[in-house]
């Protein structure tokens, strides 16, 4: 099988997440999820979640679902770097993606959610494409959906091209030549503990010279910005007329008026250019002339993070062969 479906941007004014349709159950209901490969668990908000924490979001009800089935005795919790955090029950249905269906997937419903997912009314959960060793379903840990699918597929991969502002693509078992230029760079990935984690060869900025120095960090498309570390940051911004680390904004920002150069990042031997635009990231609050960067200091979270920021630059590979790798082109 092959599988492609939207990634669409949540919010019109700057590219805070993307969502994603499934289908769930029988008759199918459809839901917008997060398809997140910085974690682990296909969670989604359901005929469970309290309405006190329900602003909009479409939920799945599992009991209108003839194919659903109790998950006996298993719970989940989990908690993302941002302190935001869910946790519930689980069934397993029918689950698709692109027209990818996964008869007995593990789907977890929300019995509770955090405050910042009850305000994102756009997101009706997520669909955790890292590595099942992170799922936190309990006793015993579920699969995600693309291990689930990874025999059915074509190719045991999925690509992802997000797009600035505009509507990108996931495609499953299959390579889409059309979508990016020139050769795709592979490079190894570390599965422990159990993100698409991989060592970029240097950075750049602007038209400044390379530095050659490896930056361990995990693909996570779940992420809005970059978080690199401090040093790398510092760099950047000392490039930027005006830039303040800013404690009451909780990192850089500068007037939204600077001229911002390009981050530059390194594949391997290869190349990719984050733009002005996608560097700066979003005013404080809307209307506001102080703008909040796309690269952050990663010194406060402990890991390296490439997200949308710097995804959205290029057309990236997760390649679930053994041993995984992922590849990333120009587009
Ligand atoms: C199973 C937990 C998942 C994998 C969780 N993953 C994450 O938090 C990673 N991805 C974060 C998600 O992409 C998140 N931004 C999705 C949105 C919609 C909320 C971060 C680290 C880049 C995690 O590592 N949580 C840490 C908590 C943490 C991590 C980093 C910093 C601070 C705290 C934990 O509990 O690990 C067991």
């Amino acid at each position: 099988d092959t599988g492609s479906a939207a990634a669409t941007p949540i919010d019109p004014r700057f590219d805070i997440a993307y969502v994603t349709p499934v289908t769930i159950g029988t008759p199918p209901q459809t839901l917008q999820l997060d398809l997140d490969t910085g974690s682990s668990d296909l969670w989604v908000f359901s005929s469970h979640t309290p309405a006190s924490q329900v602003r909009g979001q479409q939920i799945y009800s599992p009991d209108k679902s003839t194919t659903s089935k109790l998950l006996d005795g298993h719970t989940w919790s989990i908690r993302y770097g941002d302190g935001s955090g869910s946790r519930g029950n689980v069934y397993t249905d029918n689950f698709a993606i692109g027209g990818i269906m996964v008869e007995t997937q593990a789907v977890e419903t929300a019995e509770e959610v955090s405050s910042s997912f009850t305000t994102e009314d756009n997101i009706d959960g997520l669909v955790g494409l890292g590595f099942s060793t992170l799922n936190t379903v309990s006793p015993e840990g579920q699969l995600t959906f693309f291990d689930n699918a990874k025999p059915k597929l074509d190719a045991p991969v999925f690509t992802a091209d997000l797009k600035y502002m505009k509507e990108g693509t996931y495609d499953f078992g299959f390579i889409d030549e059309s979508k990016y230029t020139g050769e795709i760079t592979y490079v190894p990935v570390d599965t422990d503990p159990g993100y698409w984690t991989f060592t970029s060869s240097g950075y750049g900025v602007g038209s400044g010279t390379f530095s050659s120095s490896p930056i361990t960090g995990i693909a996570d498309t779940g992420t809005s910005l970059v978080y690199l570390p401090t040093a790398i940051v510092t760099a950047y911004y000392r490039q930027v007329e005006g830039a303040t680390n800013s404690r009451s904004y909780g990192g850089y920002v500068f007037p939204c008026n600077s001229t911002l150069p390009p981050f530059v990042f390194g594949i391997g031997e290869a190349k990719f250019t984050i733009p002005p635009s996608y560097m700066s990231y979003a005013a404080v609050t809307d209307g506001s002339p102080t703008c909040f960067g796309g690269l952050q200091s990663s010194s406060g979270i402990g890991i390296n993070i490439w997200g949308d920021v710097a995804l959205k630059a290029a057309f990236v590979v997760f390649n679930g062969e053994e041993p995984p790798t992922i590849g990333w082109a120009n587009k």
